[in-house]
């Protein structure tokens, strides 16, 4: 690794403000994301976290603010663009094709409008015949523990099985930068932990960012949490550090307490 790339982030969002109508949800946001480390996004609901992340794969525009990439100003991402710059995104939805197998789902990641959940993405089945293309999507899948089913539809799939096929999906781009919107919802504990696992081996060949609500995963496998609440950075650090952090508690609490208020069940899914 050059120097450069030690001291450069990878990625890096400055004073970044969005406003929905009379909406704030960002507000002068800042945040870096070193290279090959993973970066967690948490705050409780409604903080401002997927309009970060979507303006982080150029799906929001800012109303001010800039991005950088390898220390370079971005001037306008547009989420045609991703695959150049080397970033890919999950998505809450999975966005499967449904007729395609998962071997076919898996190699239009390759093609660089897939991430944007365009149809012309179903032009990337063009790849079909690259050879080279085949066997690293089979490696991919092979790596996440689910060539078993390359050839299968992903309907016909359990929901852990086919969140993996998402992300061989993302990852078959080769990013340096992978968004991962809340890759733990819908798993057990026990892959919940494999994820984790999966996760910390991504970062021999990539950064991470990482929305999600499970504290336990967020804790184990970032090395830097960002905090966000009511469009605002109210703290970033390490998961430690984070965790105690008086004006995270509170801002937890808050959230919790509404909670209780009105979805009593949901409340443990903030405990930090
Ligand atoms: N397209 C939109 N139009 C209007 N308001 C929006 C839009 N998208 C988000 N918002 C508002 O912006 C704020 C931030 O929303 P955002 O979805 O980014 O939060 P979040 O942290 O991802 O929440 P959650 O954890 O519930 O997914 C909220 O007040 C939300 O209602």
């Amino acid at each position: 690794m050059s120097e450069h790339e030690n001291t450069v982030p990878l990625f890096s969002m400055s004073d970044v403000s969005v406003t929905f109508g009379g909406i704030q949800a960002l507000s002068d946001v800042a945040l870096d994301v070193g290279s090959r480390q993973v970066l967690g996004l948490i705050g409780p609901n409604g903080a401002g976290k997927t309009t970060l992340f979507n303006v982080a794969c150029g799906f929001v525009r800012p109303d001010s603010g800039s991005l950088y990439l390898r220390g370079k100003r971005v001037e306008r991402l547009r989420p045609h663009q991703l695959a150049d710059h080397r970033i890919s995104r999950t998505l809450q939805g999975l966005g499967l094709f449904d007729r395609m197998t998962v071997l076919e789902n898996v190699m239009v990641g390759a093609d660089r409008h897939a991430q944007t959940g365009f149809l012309s993405a179903l032009a990337g089945v063009g790849h079909r015949d690259d050879a080279r293309l085949v066997s690293r999507s089979r490696a991919l899948l092979e790596e996440l523990g689910i060539e078993a089913y390359a050839d299968r539809l992903p309907t016909s799939l359990p929901y852990p099985i086919r969140k993996r096929v998402a992300l061989a999906r993302a990852l078959v781009a080769e990013p340096e930068l992978l968004l991962l919107d809340e890759p733990a919802s819908g798993l057990s504990q026990e892959e919940m932990a494999d994820l984790g696992t999966l996760i910390r081996g991504l970062t021999d060949r990539m950064s991470v960012m990482l929305v999600e609500h499970h504290m336990d995963l967020v804790m184990s496998v970032c090395d830097d949490v960002c905090v966000l609440d009511f469009g605002r950075v109210i703290a970033r650090g390490a998961p430690d550090d984070v965790r105690r952090d008086p004006a995270v508690l509170a801002a937890y609490l808050g959230d919790e307490v509404e909670h209780r208020a009105t979805e009593v069940g949901r409340c443990s899914r903030y405990a930090i």
